[in-house]
């Protein structure tokens, strides 16, 4: 895909996510990895209403090279393209059901929600829990760049999850089928539930 058909493709997965709530007012940003740096929402934009031509293009040191005042998050998101070298877009959102779960006491904080369909394990898999830092915080890079090693899925610590993918479509499906699972885990989680087994979750490795 051209740079051009990259920006129209963010702007356009921006807009449907507002337009379903699944980002409100100016919250979120959604990268998309080039081979001389990336291209990231501009801070405080609605992405429900994004420019594609105002969308920031920064190079491999973080430069602005066009565009408006990057994300506060660009930290962030060029910590987990460091980690995960074969993704190519990055979804952050603060999504209700996520933040929901990501504020929860007693949870696992190696895998946050438990296999509960066949869909969330093929799309998410393994959620860590990074710890609370507040956001664009530099500490908060670099507690994403060490859970990411575990999984291309973070959850932020009463904050949001942050989702890499082989391209813009596969991060926005999963960042979807996260919250999707996120909002089941708070509908189950005082009924006694079966999960997938640990045989079923390897067997769908396969
Ligand atoms: O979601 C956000 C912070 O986590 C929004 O920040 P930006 O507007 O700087 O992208």
């Amino acid at each position: 895909m051209s740079e051009r058909e990259l920006r129209e493709r963010i702007a356009m997965q921006g807009q449907s996510l507002f337009d379903r709530g699944l980002t409100a007012g100016s919250s979120g940003n959604i990268s998309v990895r080039l081979p001389d740096g990336m291209l990231i929402t501009p801070t405080n934009s609605c992405l429900g209403r994004l420019d594609p031509d105002r969308i920031t293009k920064l190079d491999n040191v973080g430069n602005v090279v066009a565009g408006d005042k990057p994300s506060k998050e660009a930290f962030l998101h060029h910590s987990m393209y460091q980690s995960r070298p074969d993704e190519q877009a990055i979804v952050h959102l603060h999504s209700t059901h996520s933040v929901a779960v990501s504020c929860l006491a007693n949870i696992d904080e190696s895998n946050v929600l438990p296999p509960i369909t066949a869909y969330y394990v093929m799309r998410v898999g393994t959620l860590p829990l990074v710890p609370y830092y507040p956001p664009g915080d530099v500490e908060l890079a670099g507690a994403v760049e060490k859970a990411a090693k575990l999984s291309h899925a973070v959850l932020l610590s009463n904050h949001g999850p942050v989702v890499a993918g082989g391209d813009l479509d596969k991060a926005v499906n999963a960042t979807e089928e996260l919250e999707e699972t996120a909002k089941l885990f708070l509908m189950l989680r005082h009924e006694p539930t079966r999960f997938l087994t640990p045989q079923q979750v390897q067997d769908l490795a396969k």
